[in-house]
């Protein structure tokens, strides 16, 4: 395989060109409706969600120097553009596999190793407004502004608000990891750690679910959102046929300016039915050797990834608590020297030890050699960046690859000496509960 590769850009063909309105505040559920793949959506805690329709530039890449190889291509894309600024500027949404030499094979056609698409529409609510983006790649401003008016008049038509339709309902769903292998898989990886060739790896398992009716995955992502308001939602949607969807909870990166924001989360309990119940299990997280090594691992790395880049700030610990699960939660920010992009941070971080491992190599290793399905993007950063490098990753976890009446739900966990495979079988369904309550219907 080539090291990397590019595609979509032709600078002796490309003049950017966008230009944005504000528009009333109408359903993003209602505008995706209307436009065919590719489609993309993102939400983030902080309140900026972004809907994106068509594609003005589609950038892929593969290899070691995929996001750099993504990185150069845009700039190129960028140089030169005439757009807006603020709320309403143009931005790459998109995200990579986890391993940099995926091949797209179902479930992940059309999920490359690295791909990111400038929407030819982009709709971005804030706090204070709605403002509709539309790009174009033939430097034709008279024809931008009469798409501008249409579409402007398009979306005018939308719904305010849009009746979430109900659960595509769960047939049938089955693990892709018998319990014999996944007990071995752990035990395997258990006497390497003993042995002192590992110190974690994370180590995940795949649900194949089988639907009713055909999935759609902006009202899975709508449900989402009134149980896990303060996650990540989105979507990339390459084609009609197959959507990555999710509700992580990790954030990977956020740069604005030299200012760059992470998470190191890892290590997990579940949520207690009474007060008392919750309490006393946030205290078992905090009290665990095995879970606190689990996630110091995570918090030092991301540390000692981000410190020859500049100055890092650790936050104290605490404890993140989700509908189904809590999770021991450190935040780090760091003042970053020069001018850095944060496809560059998210180079440095990928895949951080709650999804990889240490060391990296050997992790890697394992995963390949235990693993009896594809990761494709799952555990793999997922987000946008814009012209000035700013932008927000996510860690593509609790999340879903899903088309038509199927749907491949995915959940990791971190192994470390004293891991059980028993009490990891069990942890896994805890992270496969918020997508499949998404899917499943109410009894
Ligand atoms: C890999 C996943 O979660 C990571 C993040 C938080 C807690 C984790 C854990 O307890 O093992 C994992 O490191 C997943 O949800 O698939």
């Amino acid at each position: 395989m080539e090291s990397s590769r590019q595609a979509g850009i032709d600078p002796a063909e490309t003049t950017l060109v966008a230009r944005s309105r504000e528009v009333p505040d109408v359903s993003f559920r209602a505008f995706l409706v209307g436009r065919g793949a590719p489609r993309v959506r993102w939400a983030a805690p902080d309140g900026l969600e972004v809907v994106g329709a068509g594609e003005a530039i589609r950038l892929t890449s593969d290899g070691a120097e995929r996001f750099q190889t993504v990185r150069d291509a845009a700039e190129t894309a960028f140089a030169g553009a005439t757009m807006p600024d603020g709320a309403a500027r143009p931005r790459f949404f998109g995200g990579a596999a986890f391993h940099d030499d995926h091949e797209p094979e179902p479930p992940w056609e059309g999920f490359p190793p690295a791909a990111f698409v400038l929407p030819r529409i982009q709709l971005v609510r804030t706090d204070e407004a709605t403002h509709l983006t539309v790009t174009r790649v033939d430097g034709d401003t008279d024809a931008l502004e009469a798409e501008l008016e249409t579409i402007a008049d398009e979306i005018g038509q939308l719904p305010a608000m849009r009746p979430v339709g109900g659960q595509p309902g769960v047939v049938a769903s089955r693990r892709t990891t018998t319990e014999a292998a996944w007990a071995a898989g752990i035990e395997s990886a258990v006497e390497r750690i003993e042995a002192g060739d590992l110190r974690k790896v994370v180590l995940a398992v795949a649900l194949a679910v089988t639907l009713e009716e055909a999935v759609d995955i902006s009202d899975a992502l709508e449900r989402l959102r009134r149980s896990y308001p303060d996650c990540f939602r989105f979507l990339i949607q390459p084609t009609d046929e197959a959507g990555f969807f999710g509700v992580p909870p990790e954030r990977l990166v956020h740069l604005d300016g030299d200012h760059a924001r992470t998470d190191a989360l890892a290590g997990t309990v579940a949520r207690g039915d009474t007060p008392e119940e919750d309490a006393a299990l946030a205290d078992s997280l905090l009290e665990s050797e095995k879970l606190q090594h689990e996630q110091a691992l995570v918090a030092e790395t991301i540390e000692e990834r981000l410190a020859p880049m500049g100055e890092v700030t650790v936050a104290e610990q605490g404890v993140r608590k989700l509908a189904t699960v809590q999770h021991l939660h450190t935040p780090i920010e760091a003042d970053l020297d020069g001018d850095p992009h944060v496809l560059d941070l998210v180079d440095a971080l990928h895949p951080t030890p709650a999804v990889g491992g240490l060391p990296p190599e050997t992790a890697e290793r394992v995963i390949r050699e235990t693993e009896t399905f594809e990761r494709g993007w799952y555990a793999a950063p997922v987000g946008w960046f814009d012209a000035d490098g700013d932008g927000e990753f996510a860690v593509g976890i609790r999340s879903a690859v899903a088309g038509g009446r199927r749907a491949t739900l995915f959940a990791g966990n971190g192994i470390v000496a004293d891991s059980d495979p028993a009490d990891e079988w069990e942890e896994v369904s805890l992270k496969f509960e918020p997508i499949l309550a998404a899917l499943e219907r109410e009894e």
